[in-house]
């Protein structure tokens, strides 16, 4: 997968995902990531990016123009089809279900605002998808960038080594994570379950489900709205929430 990054800071998005798992996405060569700056687009001696917003109000827009000519050298530099992603608080929510989509394109431009924003003409016009990694706002779009970098980067074919892949299916029933444990047995801050030494693995897939749909329904019951829990799952929150009585 390749992923092109515009932004005035692109060693930005470089340095955050150059460590760990997406470290080794892209040495492998399983995530080609590209940075481009505008201010290489830009005219004049002054290269300028941005401007006053009409209309007056504080702050400044990025100019449409050294976009659009980024954007155009963005699309040249590979024959693959773009997906161009802006990073902005308008944008719909991203989950894992849109992350598990956009990880299986082959190509993604990731466009960081700075500033109040991009002309909306650039956005109407080359822009095919807003994309919020929450409801807050950042000083730039570089660290949401960096966010679908990593998100898609780890879903990659061969990031994950085997043991990894279990990361993945965590989150991918759109449950929340069961907890984890290692050494010690026995600590100051409490003992492993049993069950997880058993060596019984049914009974240990069992009771990590289990402790998902408690989380999930604890702390996040909107991702149980709306899902239709099969009968096992039914039996085995209810029998998790009593456990929780006793
Ligand atoms: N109106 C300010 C806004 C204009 C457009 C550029 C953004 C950059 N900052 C961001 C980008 C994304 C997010 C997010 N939640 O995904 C938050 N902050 C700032």
């Amino acid at each position: 997968m390749r992923i092109d990054v515009v932004s005035l800071f692109p060693e930005e998005v470089d340095r955050c995902t150059a460590f760990g798992v997406t470290g080794r996405a892209r040495e492998r060569g399983l995530l080609q990531l590209h940075g481009w700056n505008p201010r290489d687009y830009a005219d004049g001696n002054y290269r300028k990016t941005d401007d006053r917003t009409f209309g007056g109000g504080p702050g400044m827009v990025m100019l449409v123009e050294p976009l659009r000519r980024c954007l155009a050298a963005v699309r040249e530099a590979d024959p693959a089809p773009v997906h161009v992603v802006y990073l902005s608080p308008q944008g719909r929510r991203l989950d894992q279900k849109r992350v598990r989509e956009l990880a299986a394109m082959p190509r993604l431009v990731l466009l960081c605002g700075r500033y109040e924003g991009v002309d909306e003409r650039l956005v109407q016009a080359e822009v095919d998808e807003e994309l919020s990694i929450g409801d807050y706002v950042l000083s730039g779009g570089e660290l949401a960038a960096a966010i679908v970098v990593d998100t898609v980067a780890r879903l990659q074919d061969g990031a994950l080594n085997d043991a990894g892949s279990a990361e993945q299916d965590s989150f991918e029933d759109g449950l929340l994570d069961c907890p984890h444990y290692s050494h010690p047995v026995e600590h100051a801050y409490g003992v492993v379950p049993a069950v997880l030494r058993s060596g019984n693995h049914a009974a240990i897939a069992r009771w990590r489900r289990q402790q998902a749909l408690v989380r999930t329904w604890q702390r996040r019951p909107d991702l149980l709205e709306g899902r239709e829990l099969s009968k096992a799952d039914r039996k085995l929150l209810q029998e998790g929430l009593a456990a929780l009585e006793r």
